[in-house]
């Protein structure tokens, strides 16, 4: 090894040291992709499989070496499967450019802005008055299928649009609201539920809902429970819980703007989250 070091002019150290870095990046950017997601829990347990795999031949224990190779080809057919969304993220971000380059969505600040007060405008109200509602934003994966199982509605974001679609008993109050860019796409959608359990709660089909689409897309889903006036926010595979009106805004701000920082700190986490 040392030998080879020594062996390597300055062209070459440069080219490795090149070559090392991407690929140091690359798995962060993975790593970034999938925190948060169930796609965490999947990688710790293909993690703990590739390690037994040369433990167990050096132990001696050959029938399980062998069961553990068997695991190990399994997993590769079954890996696009169980990550699919996880793979479809990626490649989406690869197109788009975004899986080096940091940021979110590009957009106007101030249309974000506004868009953003009117949403929380109407999730207070919401929350007040104990009507459920389910509010997914678009970000950079398009949730045009989604919103084809809704009605289309295409008008302009109003936090009174949004109070008026969840009227419980009306037309377009069951299921989701799309939103894309500044506009309502289509209201009474239907998204997909999550399968993955959230440790300490029992979710409802609502806040399922929201999970479902947020591990499914970039997609940012803000829940208003009905039975308990709570807002939440799913994002990236994770619900976070019992938001306050005025951390809503700054949370869907900071992640409607290119990232500066972790939003973490931003918002209150309730026993779910
Ligand atoms: N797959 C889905 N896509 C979109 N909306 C859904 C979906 N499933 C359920 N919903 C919405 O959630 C409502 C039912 O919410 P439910 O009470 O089961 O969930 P919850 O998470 O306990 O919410 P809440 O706290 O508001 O009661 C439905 O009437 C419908 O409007």
């Amino acid at each position: 090894m040392l030998g080879y070091l020594g062996s390597l002019s300055w062209s070459g150290w440069l080219l490795s040291v090149v070559d090392i870095g991407l690929v140091a990046y690359g798995l962060y950017r993975l790593f970034l992709l999938i925190r948060g997601t169930r796609a965490v829990q999947l990688v710790k347990g293909i993690a703990i499989v590739l390690l037994a795999v040369p433990v167990s031949k050096w132990l001696g224990l050959y029938t399980t070496h062998m069961v553990l190779q068997d695991i190990q080809v399994m997993l590769l057919v079954a890996l696009p499967v169980v990550f699919q969304p996880e793979l479809r993220r990626a490649l989406e971000h690869l197109g788009q450019g975004r899986f080096f380059a940091e940021g979110l969505v590009p957009r106007e600040e101030l249309e974000v802005g506004r868009v953003i007060d009117e949403i929380a405008r109407a999730c207070d109200h919401l929350a007040r008055s104990r009507t459920g509602a389910l509010i997914v934003i678009e970000r950079q994966t398009g949730l045009g299928e989604y919103a084809a199982t809704g009605i289309p509605i295409d008008a302009v974001v109003s936090a009174a649009l949004l109070e008026n679609l969840f009227v419980p008993n009306t037309p377009l109050h069951d299921g989701a609201c799309i939103i894309r860019r500044d506009r309502v796409l289509a209201a009474a959608a239907f998204l997909p539920l999550t399968d993955s359990a959230q440790p300490g709660s029992e979710l409802g089909s609502r806040h399922r809902a929201a999970l479902g689409i947020s591990e499914q897309s970039d997609a940012v889903a803000v829940v208003v429970s009905e039975e308990t006036g709570w807002i939440s926010v799913a994002v990236e595979g994770r619900l976070h819980r019992r938001i306050e009106d005025r951390a809503l805004r700054e949370f869907l701000m900071r992640l409607m703007r290119p990232r500066t920082q972790s939003p973490i700190k931003l918002w209150h986490r309730g026993t779910a989250s």
